[in-house]
């Protein structure tokens, strides 16, 4: 997507409606966070990275246009299948104009890390939702390795990034739980000399670190006996190519996952769903209200756990969600507040201030779209509670009355799941932003109810 691509006047609006039950096997595309890592690295490493299950999507893509601006070659030879030939640690070249990111923060944040630490300099744009997104919390460890930037008001994009050279070493806290700033600082450290340290009091996905070591990057992580992680990388070393599968996303298995709990009669079998410990979150909360929820064939795919979900309806029971699984499944609350509109009871869900500034936010966009589709909430400063249908169908949305996405793919996705359970159905703004991590979502759903 380009920045412009999402106005008004092209919208796509889809009432989503009860189908009756869904039935089936599907297999979700690749996994989001995986796929951008995989070309990244792919892009620093010396000879050709071989990569199958890629997810096809406008962010990695975004990604993918980033890295050829910058030198690397990057080709798909097949779907999902893409080959990358990289460049070498150190040896980005400078972009020939502004890199577009369209609507991705991982995009955005792990790159202004690789340009932190190489003589280049480099400008950021985006669509009008990244536009708003925080990058100070990048700005700030980058710029303490050397880095300068010349950014919009706030830190926002659009943003300039001019590189160090040589960058230099340091050793930082995670002032918040993100995956993308630890991965930022790891990948500038890559062509750091020295250590570079992160420090992360509470865990968040651990992809990053799993594929550096993969590539051959000299990378340790110390678990300390209270879980803080200190994970150190040091730099300068050459990254081999590597042939990476790619197991399916979690956060998109999760839109199924709801659907399949709170639509009556349904019985699916989610194949290849990756489930790092780092990932899972959703599905233990979704066990702990109630849901039948089986994992078969657990496997080991590309240095990932994986297995297939196998999932059926069920009366699903209201619970306090615990703030500290928050991370392992960041993405997917807007799902799980869907799963609890329909619950018996009540959920109660905080710790969630970041789910205010991802690509919209999640907690003031999900509490007006449920409420307009008739469920009963309260939204806290930092989470929502509420109330169930206790497995009654929600109202859905009146005549006239539409879903605001925000250029938001979960919001614009999860409404569609609550209007599986809903009597009038729930009529979505845009649905054009869900090609932004599952362009297949409308077609697999259409695939599960036929
Ligand atoms: O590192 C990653 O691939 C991601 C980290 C998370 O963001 P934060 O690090 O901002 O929590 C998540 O929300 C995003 O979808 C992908
Ligand atoms: C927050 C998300 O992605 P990003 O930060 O990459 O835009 C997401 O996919 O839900």
């Amino acid at each position: 997507m380009t920045s412009s691509a999402h106005d008004a006047a092209s919208a796509t609006p889809r009432r989503f409606t009860a189908q009756g039950p869904l039935k089936g096997r599907i297999r979700v595309p690749g996994d989001k966070s995986i796929s951008h890592r995989s070309i990244m690295l792919g892009a620093l490493a010396v000879g050709e990275t071989k990569v199958t299950g890629l997810l096809e999507g406008e962010d990695v893509l975004a990604t993918a246009a980033a890295m050829r601006a910058m030198g690397a070659t990057v080709e798909r030879t097949g779907e999902g299948a893409w080959t990358v030939n990289g460049v070498g640690v150190g040896a980005l070249l400078q972009p020939q104009g502004p890199l577009d990111m369209g609507n991705s923060g991982t995009s955005t944040r792990l790159l202004m890390g690789l340009v932190a630490s190489h003589p280049i300099n480099v400008s950021f744009t985006g669509d009008d939702s990244l536009s708003k997104r925080p990058m100070n919390r990048v700005i700030t460890p980058l710029s303490q390795m050397g880095a300068s930037f010349e950014a919009s008001e706030g830190g926002r994009l659009p943003l300039i990034v001019r590189g160090a050279s040589p960058a230099v070493p340091i050793t930082y806290t995670l002032p918040v739980a993100s995956a993308q700033v630890k991965s930022a600082i790891l990948l500038a450290g890559l062509n750091t000399p020295g250590k570079t340290t992160v420090i992360e009091p509470v865990p968040t996905r651990d992809h990053s670190e799993r594929m550096l070591k993969g590539f051959g990057a000299n990378l340790e992580v110390e678990t300390q006996p209270d879980g803080t992680r200190i994970i150190t990388l040091t730099g300068e070393a050459e990254l081999k190519p590597q042939t990476i599968e790619v197991p399916g996303d979690p956060s998109s298995a999760a839109f199924f996952l709801v659907a399949a709990l709170i639509t009556p009669g349904s019985d699916v079998v989610i194949e290849n769903v990756g489930l790092n410990p780092t990932r899972a979150g959703l599905v233990d909360v979704l066990i702990a209200m109630g849901g039948q929820i089986e994992k078969l064939d657990e496997r080991d795919v590309g240095g990932e756990p994986v297995a297939d979900l196998h999932v059926r309806h069920s009366a699903l029971k209201g619970i306090e969600v615990d703030p500290t699984v928050a991370p392992s499944m960041i993405d997917e609350f807007p799902a799980l507040f869907v799963a609890a509109s329909l619950a018996e009871g009540v959920t109660t869900t905080s710790g969630l201030d970041e789910l205010r500034v991802k690509e919209s936010d999640r907690l003031a966009v999900m509490a007006s779209a449920l409420t307009a589709a008739g469920a009963t909430l309260e939204e806290r400063e930092d989470g929502l509670v509420i109330t169930g249908t206790g497995g009654r169908p929600l109202p859905g949305t009146r005549a006239g009355i539409e879903i605001a996405t925000h250029l938001d793919h979960r919001i614009a996705m999860s409404m569609a799941v609550a209007g599986l359970a809903s009597q009038e159905g729930v009529l979505v703004d845009d649905t054009r932003p869900i090609a932004t991590s599952f362009p297949v979502f409308e077609s697999m759903l259409e695939g599960l109810v036929a």
